[in-house]
């Protein structure tokens, strides 16, 4: 494919010093902070005052395609991704079907590749239609075209020890990795909805407590050690998770852990006026958890923020709280709420906020060493040219409308957030310019072959 050059004129990499960056053949060209060359057909992005950063790395988005395209395709969660500056998202598996084989994986992926926008990493099924009983095709999943790394029951937990255990020794063959929605079953009761405590008390909702997830990290860290395989923990929402964390971490053990940008900023409290908005898996959790998380981020014990972008189509969250389904949108403010929680308040650098939301998430997933396919490389000559352009000192107040997801489930309706992504760059192509998606069309590279 050839590709127009692009120069990014003057923006700081990482919030350090000011460079310009030629993009050529969807690598990074030159890197110079003395004023660089560019080609006569160069397209110019002048960048005075913005931060460049490694394209956003999402591991763990939901897409609903296939199943219920009402609520999400690739190509609009592709669009969303691309306008929170993301270049690769990973998929969640509990589609309609499930992806739990080398077919719906390759499937997923091809329809990754014909929107063209960001990369569409398949996430496949640990066990056969989530049901938590019998493993999902794990090595045909890995081997195929789709080369899955990371595998997620996610929205149910792998309740069973044993089914756990052969998971964590199977994806080790093969560098693999284990996302668990950790979430003790037999603890959560079957309508919970929210944290249990003095609120759901209050408002005489069924809750369930933090003990349910921390039971589950406690166990699969001890598996892991046990195995000598790798373990991540999906969307961590509570204080006792990040003992458990940093704990497993100081003897060496192999876990990961993610946080959503929702849980390191919205409290259980939201849930007075029974909004479904604030419905979500885990459920909001009380402030003092969300300030362990926050402490969690900044000092590595957790390694990633990661969205759980949950659209759901307006008939079925527009319920009594009880019946609406759980989860909230993230893709497109997820680099906001990381600014206003953490960069605004000095507790993380620009540097640090690339390592959370672009280094990390592609060293877990497998995907900073795919060569020119890679993500969460630094920016640097010979690199793939995935890159997103912020202006860290934008004010922006979140409206649901203005979005490229066909949901609208989204918490930060109204709020104003710091940071605004401005252009996104995937293998040197802009997908958003202006802060407006480019339109991209099917790449002649992703057709469905
Ligand atoms: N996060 C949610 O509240 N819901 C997710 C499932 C999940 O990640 O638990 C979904 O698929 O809607
Ligand atoms: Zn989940
Ligand atoms: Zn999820």
């Amino acid at each position: 494919m050839t590709h127009q050059p692009v120069i990014v004129r003057g923006a700081s990499l990482l919030g350090e010093q000011t460079a310009d960056v030629l993009l050529v053949d969807g690598v990074v060209a030159e890197v110079g902070t003395a004023r660089v060359d560019a080609p006569s057909d160069a397209r110019v992005v002048e960048a005075d005052g913005l931060v460049l950063l490694p394209g956003l790395v999402d591991l763990h988005t939901h897409l609903r395609e296939p199943g219920r395209e009402d609520a999400e395709t690739v190509r609009t969660g592709s669009a969303a991704a691309a306008r929170g500056g993301y270049t690769a998202v990973l998929a969640m598996a509990n589609t309609s079907p499930v992806t739990d084989t080398a077919e719906a994986a390759e499937r997923v992926h091809a329809l990754g590749r014909a929107a063209g926008i960001v990369d569409v990493q398949p996430v496949g099924a640990v066990t056969k239609g989530l049901r938590g009983e019998e493993l999902a095709e794990l090595g045909l999943m890995a081997r195929s075209r789709a080369g899955v790394r990371v595998f997620s029951d996610d929205g149910k937990c792998v309740a069973d020890a044993r089914v756990m255990r052969r998971a964590l020794e199977y994806v080790k063959a093969f560098g693999g990795v284990v996302s668990q929605h950790a979430q003790e079953p037999t603890l959560a009761g079957a309508t919970a909805c929210c944290h249990e405590g003095e609120l759901s008390g209050r408002l005489g909702l069924p809750g369930w407590p933090g003990v349910a997830e921390e039971v589950i990290v406690a166990r699969d860290v001890m598996l892991a050690r046990h195995t000598g395989s790798r373990v991540h923990v999906a969307h961590a929402s509570t204080a006792g998770t990040v003992e458990v964390l940093r704990w497993a971490k100081s003897l060496g053990i192999q876990v990961t852990a993610e946080v959503t940008p929702h849980h390191l900023l919205l409290t259980t409290d939201l849930l007075g006026g029974y909004d479904p908005t604030f419905k979500v898996n885990p459920p909001l959790r009380p402030a003092e958890d969300v300030e362990a998380l926050r402490d969690a981020l900044a000092d590595g014990t957790i390694d990633a923020v990661a969205t759980d972008h949950a659209p759901h189509a307006r008939h079925d969250k527009e319920h009594a709280f009880v019946d609406a389904a759980f989860g909230m949108l993230g893709l497109e403010t997820a680099l906001g709420v990381v600014a206003s929680v953490m960069v605004s308040s000095g507790r993380m650098g620009w540097g640090d906020v690339a390592r959370v939301m672009s280094t990390r998430p592609a060293e877990i997933a497998g995907l900073a060493g795919r060569g020119d396919q890679g993500h969460g490389r630094p920016v640097a000559v010979g690199e793939p040219a995935n890159l997103t352009l912020v202006d860290p000192a934008a004010s922006v107040v979140v409206d649901r409308d203005d979005s490229a997801s066909l949901s609208r489930n989204n918490p930060w309706h109204g709020r104003t957030l710091t940071a605004a992504v401005r252009a996104t760059f995937l293998r040197g192509t802009p997908t958003v310019l202006d802060g407006q998606l480019v339109e991209i069309g099917a790449t002649t590279e992703g057709s469905l072959t």
